[in-house]
């Protein structure tokens, strides 16, 4: 059945908008190095999936605002500009959502694992697993930008 008891088929559901940073290493020529992921933290939905950090838009943020805030709150850190990258509609069981993938490269402050989370600078393939589905397509981005065959992450 394509339709849920509401009546509504999932791809109906307004999605929640949310903001993540993809925070990449740079070399002194400018070349994009590791990436940094994090783990869901107990208690939320795909709890110690490997993610990007970020989260949901608060009423009246806009996504650079959301992702400064949430980046603030999770990790303890001060991001300088976020550059919009790529945007992805996922259908979750729990939810719909929007992410906003905005690149960062700079960065002030000591990193804390504010949610009890783990955080590990990655390069491809992904060390880390499992990986949420919503972190997969942007392993495949990274690998098209970076010339990557093969495997981007462990299944
Ligand atoms: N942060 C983040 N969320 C992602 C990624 N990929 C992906 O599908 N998601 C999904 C998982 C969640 O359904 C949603 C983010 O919601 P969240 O629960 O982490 O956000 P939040 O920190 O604002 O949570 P809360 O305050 O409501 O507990 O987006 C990703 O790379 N990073």
């Amino acid at each position: 059945m394509s339709e849920s008891l509401t009546g509504m088929a999932p791809t109906d559901r307004v999605p929640v908008e949310v903001a993540v940073g993809v925070l990449v290493e740079r070399d002194a020529q400018g070349r994009e190095g590791r990436f940094l992921l994090t783990s869901r933290p107990e208690g939320k939905v795909y709890a110690g999936y490997w993610e990007f950090p970020g989260g949901k838009l608060e009423a009246g943020e806009t996504v650079e605002q959301a992702l400064r805030r949430e980046l603030q709150e999770e990790l303890g850190i001060t991001i300088g500009a976020a550059h919009p990258w790529q945007e992805l509609v996922m259908d979750y069981p729990h939810a719909r959502v929007r992410l906003h993938f905005c690149k960062v490269f700079d960065w002030q402050g000591e990193f804390q694992m504010r949610e009890q989370q783990t955080m590990a600078w990655q390069a491809l393939p992904v060390e880390v697993r499992p990986v949420l589905p919503g972190t997969i397509p942007v392993l495949d981005w990274f690998a098209y930008e970076r010339s990557h065959t093969g495997p981007t992450h462990q299944a």
